[in-house]
């Protein structure tokens, strides 16, 4: 099965510092939409695993949250393709919880759900906490450099994190290689 992780902010819409509070100001990144539903029409299926520790801030509710991932699969459905499983950690930094990135309880949710193993399993991210989380678990992390990514290109990376534009540029890559 090909099946492909990626972070939500910054990697598929537009990130923000005061976090995305609502659905309008949740605003696809250019070509992302496109992206999905090309991979998903070449037979990925993309799963998505986004911290919102927004919901615990009191910043947005869940309907809200669950608004922005319809609105999501809503666009892909209208390139023709479609969004896998959204999971997505709803806890505060300070909660220790298991889903939070960098811990990779929220990717193992997601292999576990299709029955496929992590290794080597493509996980695209913008922060640092999304390529680690990937490493804990022996999944390939990937770099975009749109949202946090450039910022976070400053870092030091985990052990052969590959490295990306955008998610445009990983569609193209997977799809045609
Ligand atoms: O990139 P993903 O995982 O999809 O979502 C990130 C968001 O939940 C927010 O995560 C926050 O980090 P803290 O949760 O406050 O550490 C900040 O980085 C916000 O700018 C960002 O919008
Ligand atoms: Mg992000
Ligand atoms: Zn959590």
């Amino acid at each position: 099965m090909k099946l492909l992780i990626l972070d939500r902010d910054g990697v598929i819409n537009y990130d923000s510092d005061a976090y995305i509070k609502s659905v309008e100001e949740w605003i696809p990144l250019p070509g992302s939409i496109e992206a999905i539903a090309q991979l998903s029409k070449a037979g990925w299926t993309v799963a998505v695993a986004t911290n919102q520790s927004g919901i615990a801030r009191g910043y947005y509710d869940l309907a809200t949250l669950d608004a922005m991932h319809e609105r999501l699969r809503a666009l892909v459905a209208e390139q023709g393709g479609e969004v896998g499983l959204i999971v997505y950690c709803p806890h505060g930094p300070d909660e220790g919880c298991d889903c939070r990135k960098p811990k990779p309880g929220m990717l193992k949710n997601i292999a576990a759900h299709y029955n496929v193993s992590l290794t080597n399993l493509w996980f695209v991210g913008d922060s640092l906490g999304d390529l680690e989380a990937a490493k804990a678990v022996d999944s390939q992390p990937v770099l975009v450099k749109t949202g946090k990514g450039e910022k976070t290109l400053g870092k030091t990376l985990p052990a052969g994190t590959l490295i990306f534009d955008d998610l445009a540029a990983i569609a193209a890559e997977l799809i045609h290689n």
